[in-house]
């Protein structure tokens, strides 16, 4: 008698597998146009982020990363195509069904964008106060909670004009994950810092993702940080109005066949 297993598809799971469970797609942009008025900024992108990758975008200015940011989110619609969160579709959701998909992800922008009149524990209770039922307590609870994990719990009662540029980026990423979202869209997180503050704010990153399992896209051109914390690089040109290349930061530098791309990789200029 053969001891082949008669059933294959009931076999028992590798062990290893059933622990890690499968990636998953965070995000799908899906032939996506963007456009302003008659300017076609990119044209037919598609791109997927898996769960727990983080993903950066890059390119020389003007190129469209910010544009493809904002499409991404919600805050643009895409001319055609469709963007999806959690394989639901964003671009076409309307009323509480288009709440609950915007309430999935936090975005921290270039600026930080923090409300100067109200102290950093205030400016994290924000989002609760305007999405959940939670009452003052509780939410003070959770944005202290939110602080620690962004090592800044003995700020919480400082005006962000009284932090550091790296500690308002972080008191940013502590709202953007006020609502414990599965994904964080940050814009230019290095924007205006040295270099020692930016690889902290790469680490804590790395730490997040790592920690959290959370997935992350990350508008960047500093090569350093692209070197430090992409799973992925999406490299974006102004001439292809669209992905000129896209892989893992030091495939692009070692392999890529196009000049535009191995020149940003190899001295980070565009
Ligand atoms: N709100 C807007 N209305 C009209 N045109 C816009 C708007 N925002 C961006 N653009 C145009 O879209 C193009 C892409 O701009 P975008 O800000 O997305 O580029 P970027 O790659 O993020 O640039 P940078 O690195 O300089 O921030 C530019 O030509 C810009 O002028």
């Amino acid at each position: 008698m053969s001891d082949a297993n008669p059933h294959p598809a009931t076999a028992l799971p590798d062990p290893a597998s059933a622990l890690t469970p499968a990636p998953r797609e965070a995000i799908r942009v899906e032939n996506v146009t963007c456009a302003y008025g008659r300017n076609v900024v990119l044209r037919d992108v598609s791109l997927t982020v898996q769960t727990g990758e983080i993903l950066v975008i890059l390119g020389g200015s003007g190129c469209g990363k910010s544009t493809l940011l904002k499409h991404i989110i919600g805050l643009e619609t895409p001319r055609s195509g469709k963007v999806y969160i959690d394989g639901q579709n964003l671009t076409d959701a309307q009323g509480a069904a288009r709440r609950n998909i915007l309430a999935g992800f936090g975005v921290a922008y270039q600026s930080g964008a923090l409300f100067g009149s109200m102290t950093v524990l205030q400016n994290v209770m924000l989002p609760l106060q305007e999405y959940t039922p939670l009452d003052a307590p509780a939410r003070e609870l959770v944005a202290r909670l939110k602080l620690r994990q962004v090592d800044l719990e003995q700020y919480a009662d400082y005006l962000p004009s009284e932090l550091s540029g790296g500690m308002q980026k972080r008191a940013a990423i502590a709202r953007a994950l006020a609502l414990d979202p599965g994904i964080l869209f940050l814009d230019e997180p290095s924007a205006g810092l040295d270099p020692i503050t930016s690889g902290e704010l790469d680490a804590l990153i790395i730490r997040l993702s790592r920690v959290l399992g959370l997935t992350f896209v990350v508008v960047t051109h500093e090569l350093a940080s692209i070197y430090a914390i992409a799973d992925r690089a999406i490299m974006l040109d102004k001439s292809v109005k669209g992905i000129l290349a896209q892989g893992k930061p030091a495939d692009l530098r070692d392999h890529a066949t196009d000049p535009r791309v191995t020149r940003f990789f190899n001295r980070g200029a565009v």
